[in-house]
C-alpha cells in the first residue's frame, strides 16, 4: 500500500484524513504535517495517525495532500521542494492556486493534480472536481481520482473551470446553510419553535436533494410540481424574485469565482 501524507490537517484536511480512514486505509500508511501543536496532538488522538514534519512527511509519502489554505502554500513547499523527487504526486486541495504556481517551485518530474473539493465528504458525500498538471499521468489523474473518490463523487475537469467550480461547489455547501439558517429564522418569525422549524427545513432539504438525484428531473419542474396556480408557493415565490435572490445567486457566485483568480496571486 502506498504511503500517503495530508499537510495541512484543518478542517479539509482531516475531513480527507477521516475519509480515507473510514474507506478502510491503515492509519501506518498515513503520515500528517500540521503546524499547530494542539491540533496535532488532538487528530493523533482522535486518529492514531503519526504527525510529522512536513519535511518527513513528504519524503516517506508517494502522494502528498496539500491542505494548507492558499497564503500557506508558497511556504509549505519551499519547505518540502527540497525533499521532493520525480515520481511523487502532489495533490492541492486548496482554492486559486494553480498547477503552474506548485510546478515552479517543485523539481521537474514531480506530478501535481489540483483539486477542488466540498466539506459534505465528511459524510461521504464530496463533490470534487480535479485536474492534471502539465507533467501528470493517466496514473497519476487516477490515484487523485481514487484519492477522493473515498469521500465522494469526483469529476475530471480543465483547470479553467477551478475558479468557477470553487465558487460553485468548493464553496457551495455555505450558501446551502445559509438558505437553511434563513429558512430557520424565518420559521421562528412564524411562530414555530426552533427544534420544530429545524426539523421542518432539515428534512425539506434532504428530500429535496434526493428528489433531485434520484428521479434526475430537472429543478425547474421540480419546482413547477410544487407550485399550486394562485397557491402559498407562488406568493413565496413571487417575493423571491422582488428581492432579486436569483440576481443575488449569480452576483455571489460571481465574486467567489474571482475572489478564487485573486487568491492565486496571493492576496
Ligand atoms: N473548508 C472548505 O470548505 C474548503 C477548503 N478548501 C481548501 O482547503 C485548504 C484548507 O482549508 P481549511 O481546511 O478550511 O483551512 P484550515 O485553516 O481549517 O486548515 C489549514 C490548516 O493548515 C495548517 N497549517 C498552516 N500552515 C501550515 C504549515 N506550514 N504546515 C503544516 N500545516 C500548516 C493550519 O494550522 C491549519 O490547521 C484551503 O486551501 C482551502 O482553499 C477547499 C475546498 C473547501
Ligand atoms: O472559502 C474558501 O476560500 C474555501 C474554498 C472553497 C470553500 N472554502
Amino acid at each position: 500500500m502506498s504511503q500517503t501524507a495530508i499537510l495541512g490537517a484543518g478542517v479539509m484536511g482531516e475531513t480527507l484524513l477521516s475519509g480515507l480512514v473510514r474507506a478502510g486505509r491503515r492509519v501506518d500508511n498515513l503520515l500528517v504535517g500540521e503546524k499547530r501543536a494542539d491540533r496535532a496532538k488532538e487528530l493523533e488522538d482522535r486518529y492514531g495517525v503519526a504527525v510529522v514534519s512536513n519535511v518527513e512527511a513528504a519524503q516517506k509519502s508517494d502522494t502528498i495532500a496539500l491542505v494548507v489554505k492558499p497564503q500557506d502554500m508558497g511556504d509549505v513547499l519551499d519547505e518540502i521542494a527540497s525533499v521532493l523527487r520525480p515520481g511523487q504526486l502532489l495533490v492541492s486541495l486548496a482554492a486559486g492556486i494553480t498547477t503552474a504556481f506548485i510546478e515552479a517551485r517543485v523539481p521537474e518530474g514531480v506530478a501535481v493534480v489540483r483539486v477542488m473539493p466540498n466539506t459534505p465528504a465528511l459524510v461521504d458525500e464530496g463533490m470534487a472536481a480535479i485536474s492534471p498538471g502539465s507533467h501528470c499521468s493517466e496514473e497519476d489523474l487516477a490515484e487523485a481520482e481514487a484519492l477522493m473518490a473515498s469521500v465522494g463523487k469526483v469529476l475530471r475537469i480543465p483547470e479553467r473551470q477551478q475558479d468557477a467550480v470553487t465558487a460553485i461547489s468548493g464553496s457551495g455547501p455555505a450558501y446551502i446553510f445559509f438558505v437553511v439558517e434563513s429558512m430557520i429564522e424565518a420559521g421562528v418569525h412564524l411562530g414555530l419553535p426552533r427544534s420544530t422549524a429545524t426539523d421542518l427545513v432539515v428534512q425539506t432539504l434532504v428530500g429535496s436533494a434526493k428528489m433531485l438525484r434520484e428521479t434526475g428531473t430537472h429543478p425547474t419542474v421540480l419546482r413547477e410540481q410544487v407550485t399550486s396556480p394562485a397557491g402559498t408557493t407562488a406568493a413565496a415565490l413571487r417575493e423571491l424574485e422582488i428581492h432579486r435572490v436569483r440576481a443575488a445567486f449569480l452576483a455571489a457566485m460571481e465574486a467567489a469565482r474571482d475572489r478564487s483568480r485573486e487568491l492565486a496571486e496571493g492576496s
